[in-house]
């Protein structure tokens, strides 16, 4: 039984008192769940996040790690790093690391495989742009991004993958993939993962559907088969909002 996740990346938002009062308001509202739940706050605001969170159920992730082990790289964080402040997750792949910070699929491999190599899950992040949805190309697209960045890895490694498809034309748009969209994107997801590995892989695995999911749209996105769970951006910067999605899984 593979689990359900939500999970809220901050993206460069919220100051340290901003993130104070956030994480108690979740801390304090979170609702009975079967679901992982997770936040990414900014880095500058993680070991106080760490710390606000320890007695709850809510785990802090970061929303990006460098590949190499340490060195010359102004302005990055180590997986080591993240480690030591005893975060184990990371989002790799966020289509906006790729759009504006040049993360190609040769880079992310590199990412992942460090990860992996420390024992740091790894929220891998892909999808399609505008373009590829309207030219017909998309699943071509989410084939190559996979296929680029993570079908190098050996069987063993998924179990620290959770996979987070997010259409590039879906992200805080207000325009959400129509459940038949998300559910069809996730099973060809699965299937291309099947044909790669094998069935149990592509059964065991979590995708997230992450693009605009807001608490009223977020029940009917989560029933679908194959969407299990979301990445959630804007609407996790409110905690009323976070929750009521959270509920809905
Ligand atoms: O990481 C989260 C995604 O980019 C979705 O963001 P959004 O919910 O604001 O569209």
């Amino acid at each position: 039984m593979r689990s359900k996740i939500v999970a809220g990346n901050w993206k460069m938002n919220k100051n340290l008192a901003q993130t104070e009062t956030l994480l108690s308001e979740l801390a304090a509202k979170l609702p009975d769940t079967d679901a992982e739940v997770m936040v990414a706050p900014a880095y500058v605001n993680l070991v106080g996040a760490v710390h606000s969170l320890e007695d709850s159920k809510i785990e802090v992730i970061a929303q990006n790690m460098h590949f190499a082990e340490s060195g010359a790289y102004t302005g990055e964080i180590s997986a080591d790093m993240l480690l030591d402040i005893g975060i184990d997750t990371a989002i790799i792949g966020h289509s906006e690391r790729r759009a504006y910070f040049g993360e190609t699929d040769e880079v992310l491999a590199k990412k992942v495989v460090t990860a992996l190599d420390k024992n740091i899950r790894v929220l891998f992040c892909f999808g399609e742009e505008l373009e590829d949805r309207k030219s017909g190309n998309h699943f071509k697209v989410v084939e190559s991004q996979l296929k680029n960045a993570l079908f190098s890895l050996e069987a063993s490694a998924w179990s620290k993958i959770v996979l987070a498809y997010e259409p590039v034309w879906a992200i805080g748009t207000g325009e959400t993939a129509s459940p038949e969209q998300a559910q069809e994107m996730h099973a060809f997801i699965r299937k291309t993962i099947g044909d790669a590995y094998n069935s149990a892989i592509a059964n065991g695995i979590s995708i997230l559907y992450g693009g605009s999911v807001k608490p009223g749209n977020a029940k009917e996105i989560f029933s679908k088969p194959d969407v299990d769970g979301g990445l959630i951006g804007g609407a996790s910067l409110v905690a009323d909002d976070f929750v009521a999605i959270i509920k809905a899984i």
